[in-house]
């Protein structure tokens, strides 16, 4: 099928040998990646009960009176409050979502009632930090980068953040779970219940990402957009609620430290006789600028602050 998300296996890259099933793998990452910057991921080293457990608490927290969920750390210094959250009545992303930092980071709050969840929280935390390396380095020899670049350019982990999300059932005049959009980070990692509603935009198709139980769900950001200078794209993407039930899923957002400087990198411009698509910037105006997006919406679409807002038109 032309029009499906490619599902990767990734075991040939947690162990010696297999130089063959590293390279098949890596091909069809490259062509997703520079379609339209989506695939998925089986044998990813993620224990399914763990993922299976997580969905469970999350579910299990989601149903709590108002009271007890709100938890929240605003003003502590995150960089995005961590706790519990939901988006205003008027916003058009109709879902509820609990966001931690790092285990330790200082910024997390936890339901007292539910201590288990915690400790879930930060194992699966653990895990996908570990994939977001594996896989930003298979990004990195995909992209033909020296070895480790991306590793040593990204080296700071204090800004990932991963959100536990739970999607209301659609009513019968309004279905959107999130806006589309690109995600503003490095790589970001999805696993979902079986319910459905993530898609994903190919050319002017949405395609779905159909759940599958042992598979992650894998998209690039805007950084490695603009650091490949439109080699690999940062995937468009949105949730369409399902009627009747509510939807589970979570989101682990590989990001990079605001500190750091983005541009397209000289092997993709230079080197190659192409002319830079995006100016420089430091990654924290752009986060806070896509911050000010949701906490200012502007009153025209068009006004929304997106990565095209660095393109060089020439
Ligand atoms: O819940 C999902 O499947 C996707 C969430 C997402 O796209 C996001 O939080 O940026
Ligand atoms: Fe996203």
């Amino acid at each position: 099928m032309a029009d499906s998300i490619p599902t990767v296996d990734l075991s040939p890259f947690f162990g010696e040998g297999d130089e063959d099933g590293k390279k098949k793998a890596k091909e069809v990452i490259s062509q997703a990646c520079s379609q339209h910057g989506f695939f998925q991921i089986q044998n990813h080293g993620v224990p399914l009960e763990l993922l299976n457990r997580a969905l469970e608490l999350s579910k299990t927290f989601f149903g709590y009176s108002d009271d007890v969920k709100r938890i929240s750390s605003h003003g502590s210094g995150a960089p995005l409050p961590a706790g519990y959250n939901r988006h205003p009545e008027h916003s058009p992303d109709k879902n509820e979502y609990m966001l931690m930092f790092p285990p330790g980071s200082g910024f997390n709050v936890y339901p007292q009632n539910l201590p288990e969840f915690k400790e879930v929280l930060e194992d699966v935390f653990s895990h996908l930090t570990k994939i977001g390396s594996l896989v930003e380095n298979i990004v990195n020899e995909c992209l033909g980068l020296p070895p480790n670049f991306l590793k040593e350019y990204n080296h700071d982990r204090s800004s990932d953040f991963m959100a536990a999300l739970r999607y209301f059932p659609a009513t019968e005049t309004e279905n959107n779970g999130i806006t589309e959009h690109e995600d503003g980070n490095c790589v970001t990692f999805v696993f979902q219940d079986q319910v459905g509603g993530l898609q994903v935009r190919k050319n002017s198709e949405w395609i779905p990402v159909t759940p599958a139980q042992d598979t992650l769900v894998v998209n690039l950001g805007d950084v490695i957009q603009v650091l490949s200078n439109n080699k690999f794209k940062s995937a468009t993407h949105r949730v369409v609620r399902p009627e009747g039930k509510s939807r589970y899923s979570y989101a682990f957002f590989y990001n990079l430290q605001g500190d750091n400087w983005v541009e397209p990198l000289s092997k993709f411009t230079k080197e190659i006789g192409e002319t830079p698509k995006y100016r420089g910037f430091l990654y924290k105006e752009y986060q806070a600028l896509r911050m000010r997006n949701k906490t200012h919406p502007p009153a025209k679409s068009e006004d929304v602050i997106h990565i095209t807002h660095y393109a060089i038109t020439s």
